[in-house]
């Protein structure tokens, strides 16, 4: 059993400012957060310029023409159907070691209460109404989510419940402004794209199966995760769609034949780590993930019909879940993690987003029981103890 070490990303440079690892982190309700495994940013939002909000195809250039000083980032999300966006243009990054462990020690956890939307056997009824549509073809693959609605008995901030969620394997941490006092905040595994000078990174992951407390289990799931059949076609279809959508920006691709296995805390995952060289090295990181984003890791094949099945089918917008969490900045450099194993906070209320990937071999109470072990990335991490 091969499981992967994480993605190549170069570690920037440090450079005068830069802080150790926060003790506490100085954050406002503008600051985005994001820990990756090479660093940790925060960024501010400029009290000059308003957030970029447009769509992500509009967001390079703009993007090229407001970054005018180097050392400003421009950082935060873009929804998952690329229409809107709120990045935070800001001219003192602050940049730190990233965050590797619950910094929160003896904090009092809210009381909850939880409601599942849609009820899982209205979720088990869209997959097997997309799986009658895969059926019926053009459409191979379509990602289909539920979310869960978590009321506390006191309103949440940003700052308790982020000091949850760093931990093992779970690469990007984020809270991220949405709107006047409301955020995403997520704990994902997966990079869409970084680009560092002219190296390119992704790491697209699809096939997926629930850790287990028992060790022998454990290992049993990883071991029959590598050799299913319907995960490596899953797998594969996000493979190719990625090859395909960085070829022409790269004068070399690098793309294993075989995926590993990744491990976060509560899933397995297969993951390939795909690496290139630019071609053009004033290509910048907004560029790939507009030319990426949506992969059928978040979305499915054909594209359009799939994002077509994911309107017509969940009955919860989307929003920023499975949009993209990042930075870039001045020389383009960046990196645009997909914001999954998330929620969002607004108020007592925290909403949770998990999806998955419907094929024509999925089992539907297979499919079922891969978001709940998705929920439970951030629902362990904040100690709410439910059964799924
Ligand atoms: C859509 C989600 O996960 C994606 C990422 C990794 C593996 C996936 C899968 O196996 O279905 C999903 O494509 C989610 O976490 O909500």
């Amino acid at each position: 059993m091969t499981v992967s070490t994480p993605p190549l990303i170069p570690m920037r440079t440090p450079v005068p400012g830069d802080a150790p690892v926060p003790l506490s982190i100085d954050i406002t309700p503008s600051t985005l957060v994001m820990s990756t495994p090479a660093h940790l940013l925060l960024a501010d939002d400029n009290d000059e310029q308003a957030p970029l909000t447009g769509p992500l195809t509009a967001l390079a250039s703009q993007v090229a023409t407001t970054l005018h000083q180097p050392g400003m980032v421009a950082a935060g999300l873009i929804s998952f159907d690329a229409t809107s966006s709120r990045l935070a243009l800001c001219s003192a990054p602050r940049w730190a070691d990233p965050l590797l462990a619950p910094y929160c020690f003896g904090c009092r956890h809210p009381s909850w209460t939880l409601k599942a939307e849609p009820e899982p056997a209205a979720y088990l009824a869209a997959v097997r109404q997309a799986q009658e549509m895969i059926k019926a073809g053009p459409l191979h693959k379509v990602v289909l989510a539920r979310t869960m609605v978590l009321e506390a008995d006191r309103p949440l901030t940003v700052k308790e419940l982020l000091a949850h969620l760093p931990g093992p394997n779970a690469r990007y941490v984020y809270a991220a402004p949405t709107g006047e006092d409301t955020w995403l905040i997520g704990a994902s595994p997966e990079l869409l794209v970084s680009r560092h000078g002219r190296t390119v990174a992704t790491t697209p992951m699809a096939g997926s199966a629930p850790r287990s407390f028992d060790p022998t289990v454990d290992q049993a799931r990883a071991l029959a995760l590598q050799g299913s059949g319907k995960d490596l076609q899953e797998h594969r279809l996000v493979v190719d769609a990625v090859a395909r959508a960085l070829a022409p920006f790269c004068e070399h691709l690098y793309v294993p034949a075989r995926p590993q296995l990744t491990a976060t805390s509560t899933m397995w995952h297969l993951s390939t780590p795909i690496t290139g060289r630019l071609r053009d090295p004033g290509t910048c990181s907004l560029t790939l993930a507009a030319a990426l984003h949506p992969t059928p890791a978040v979305c499915g094949t054909p594209e359009n019909l799939a994002r077509e099945v994911i309107g017509a089918l969940e009955p919860v917008e989307r929003g920023f879940y499975a949009g993209l969490v990042g930075w870039q900045d001045a020389a383009g450099d960046g990196e645009w993690a997909l914001a999954l194993r998330c929620g969002a906070v607004s108020g007592n209320t925290l909403r949770l987003y998990a999806g998955a990937g419907i094929v024509a071999g999925s089992e539907p109470e297979a499919e079922l029981a891969e978001t709940s072990a998705k929920f439970s990335t951030l629902l362990r991490a904040l100690r709410v103890h439910t059964d799924l």
